[in-house]
């Protein structure tokens, strides 16, 4: 299975003024984490890191440190996540039929998780790791409630993301051609009227967002580790 790992952010919402990805936690970069994770997995033998050239000799240090066993490539990433995807999909190899999408952010992702979302990739041509959310939500407009959606049915979208290559190709595409912006590749699945299958993801699968993200995932990260 192919792996992209979108990395090209600047993290503004951390406020840090470098991509959050290079930052420190527990002693190594975050993307050292996700890149650990994925090494685990048997699943993935090829990981593609899509990241900005004024990164990349940061990237090549991270990897000297995790001294993968997998064939790593880097790619150029765009202004967008969508974008950088895009350019992750041309990327990949020709033989590339089922690749898993999954954000350098979201750095405590487990293997088993990768291990079953590959898995269930063999099944469908679209999936995405999910959590049923635990808050009661209410839609808002200009500060008053709309309505209250039957919590029953929200999930909260993570990463990995699988599909289909040609299949995803072809939803980036007509996405660009009509000018969609979406936060993730489902949603361009969805768009075009292919099925997205829902794997369980996992609560501490976070994505590192904000600096309260970061301190809750070094704690996470340090239980897992005692
Ligand atoms: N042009 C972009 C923007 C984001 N990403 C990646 O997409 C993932 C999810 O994005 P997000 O958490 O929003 O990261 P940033 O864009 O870095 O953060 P912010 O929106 O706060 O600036 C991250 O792994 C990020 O590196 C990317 O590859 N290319
Ligand atoms: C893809 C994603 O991680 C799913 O939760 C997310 O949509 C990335 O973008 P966001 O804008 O930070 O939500």
């Amino acid at each position: 299975m192919h792996l992209l790992i979108p990395a090209a952010g600047m993290g503004r919402r951390m406020g840090s003024d470098r991509n959050k990805l290079l930052l420190t936690l527990l002693g190594k970069p975050l993307l050292a984490w996700t890149l650990i994770a994925a090494e685990a997995s048997p699943d993935i033998n090829w990981i593609g890191i899509i990241c900005q050239p004024s990164d990349w000799e940061d990237i090549k240090d991270i990897l000297a440190q995790v001294s993968l066993t997998k064939p790593v490539e880097l790619i150029n990433g765009g202004e967008t996540r969508q974008e950088s995807v895009y350019n992750g999909l041309q990327a990949l190899p020709d033989d590339a039929e089922r690749v898993l999408i999954h954000d350098g952010a979201r750095c405590l992702a487990t293997p088993d998780l990768f291990n079953r979302c590959g898995e269930a990739l063999l099944s469908c041509d679209g999936l995405i790791a999910a959590i049923s959310v635990k808050d009661t939500i209410k839609v808002v407009e200009r500060g008053i409630i709309q309505s209250t959606p039957d919590r029953s049915q929200l999930w909260a979208a993570q990463t990995p993301q699988g599909f289909h290559v040609p299949l995803l190709k072809q939803c980036h595409d007509q996405g660009r051609q009509l000018g969609w912006e979406v936060t993730d590749d489902a949603a361009l699945f969805e768009k075009c009227g292919f099925p997205v299958r829902i794997v369980e993801g996992e609560e501490t699968n976070l994505k590192v967002t904000t600096p309260v993200d970061l301190a809750i995932a070094e704690f996470i990260l340090r239980q897992r580790l005692q």
